[in-house]
């Protein structure tokens, strides 16, 4: 497994178009804006993700999936969310005496009894699936965002991961992926906890590869917004995606297990420690590339009980690796290049997002537009240029090819559409400040 891993380190070289980051920019419109710490520090997010696997000539970032984790708006929000819902408990000292609190607390009273421990999952899951159901696209105000479950796709998602890195140029590297499809072996994403043959032991750590684009993220928000509305996977009793992007904001702070979920889900602020260790819990942690944590797993504290007080890392480590909560149910989402950060002995199965098939590419063009002419013509041009056919493998690149395409077709439009990737960035290019004049106007963009 870890041959596997090393090349997957090396497949870093990416299948993604260069000239163009693919960055997921969940956080450009709506959901974290963290320009100024409480005491003034900077707190800078969103340069250099951990090995941004493509240069960045052109930043084609899409906004639209991640903002389902969580809404602070600012700085601000989060400090003060934040303090309201961990008290002093960033201090060691105030930790202490939350601790002691837990201890002795009337047992009697946990949450974990009668209908409040129901009400607290209910709880839980209206506030993800509010989290969840919506993406913001494009220049939308936020809130307004398109429904995940009108535009979700299904994803080729495979279990394993690639074997081949290929340095030939991207499109025949994309093709050639496209191909290699056929001999793996698929795997819905809600099924990835499951065990699905005989000669498979219980799943509990999950690890889920892809390239920038491939829907790594749309898929850890279809999955909590499924659990949360009661579809699937309805033997987890609480799911809770933590983006690492996010953790990042507190890499400084001393946290317990309990104190940090209370600061990225306050609808769990009810909850007790002896909760965690009774129920089945699914964290999730997205974006590994983007962490800026040095997980340790060779040397760190020992830790095993949730109200302990360390840092985030050692919280991470000692969760993946199962001393703490061992019936925990880990799910880590990651680009490629970053995956080797998690020993293989601590995974159990490893997942890969292939991005789209050629129906299913059809399919994402059918779902997004009601209008069924323009998505019939908008198909065939993209099956008539071998370039964009290939290239909507990855679902990010759809959407660039959706935005342009009907940009151009229902327009009184005269020019030829693009059949090459560069015509297609440049149409991209204008049609997004097109959309930024109309939004802004002569204004300058507030900063953000
Ligand atoms: N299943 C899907 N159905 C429809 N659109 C999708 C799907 N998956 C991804 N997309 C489109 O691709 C974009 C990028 O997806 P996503 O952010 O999930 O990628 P990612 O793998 O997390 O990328 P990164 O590594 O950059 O974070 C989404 O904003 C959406 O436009």
């Amino acid at each position: 497994m870890s041959e596997c891993v090393m090349e997957e380190e090396e497949r870093a070289e990416s299948t993604v178009p260069s000239c163009v980051s693919l960055k997921s920019d969940w956080s450009k419109d709506q959901p974290l804006h963290f320009g100024i710490g409480p005491q003034g520090s900077p707190l800078k997010m969103d340069e250099d993700r951990a090995e941004s696997t493509v240069p960045s000539c052109v930043s084609l970032k899409s906004d639209q999936s991640k903002g389902g984790i969580i809404n602070f708006r600012s700085s601000e929000e989060f400090y003060q969310k934040r303090s309201a819902s961990i008290g002093d408990s960033s201090c060691p000292e105030g930790e202490k005496k939350r601790r002691t609190e837990l201890q002795t607390a009337d047992l009697n009273h946990s949450v974990s009894q009668g209908g409040e421990l129901q009400e607290v999952i209910e709880g839980h899951k209206m506030s993800l699936k509010r989290r969840c159901e919506h993406v913001t696209e494009g220049t939308h105000e936020a809130g307004s965002g398109t429904l995940l479950n009108k535009i979700y796709t299904e994803l080729y998602i495979t279990e394993g991961q690639s074997e081949e890195v290929d340095t030939q140029h991207e499109v025949r590297q994309l093709e050639r992926t496209s191909k290699k499809n056929i001999q793996d072996t698929p795997i819905k994403c809600q099924d990835i906890f499951k065990v699905l043959s005989e000669q498979q032991r219980h799943i509990r750590v999950v690890l889920t590869n892809g390239v920038a684009g491939v829907g790594k993220t749309f898929s850890v928000q279809k999955f909590s917004l499924d659990w949360a509305e009661g579809l699937e996977n309805q033997d987890i009793s609480l799911v809770l995606p933590l983006s690492c992007r996010e953790l990042n904001l507190i890499r400084d702070e001393q946290h317990s297990l309990l104190s940090l979920l209370h600061v990225f889900h306050p609808t769990l602020q009810k909850i007790r420690a002896e909760d965690l260790t009774v129920w089945k819990l699914l964290f999730i942690f997205d974006g590994l590339d983007e962490s800026r944590f040095s997980l340790g797993f060779n040397n760190h504290q020992l830790i095993s009980d949730v109200t302990q007080v360390s840092s985030v890392d050692v919280l991470l480590v000692n969760l993946i690796q199962g001393n703490l909560l061992p019936s925990a149910l880990i799910w880590i989402t990651s680009r490629p290049a970053a995956a080797h950060q998690i020993p293989p002995s601590c995974v159990d199965r490893i997942t890969e997002v292939r991005g789209f098939t050629d129906s299913q590419k059809e399919e994402y063009f059918r779902r997004r537009f009601s209008d069924e002419d323009l998505s019939k013509r908008i198909i065939s041009h993209i099956k008539a240029s071998r370039s964009l056919h290939i290239m909507c493998l990855i679902p990010v690149f759809c959407w660039i090819t959706a935005i342009v395409l009907e940009d151009m077709m229902t327009r009184d439009q005269r020019g030829e559409l693009p059949q090459t990737l560069t015509d297609l960035y440049s149409h991209f290019l204008m049609v997004q400040i097109k959309r930024k004049k109309q939004k802004y106007g002569g204004k300058q963009r507030p900063e953000s």
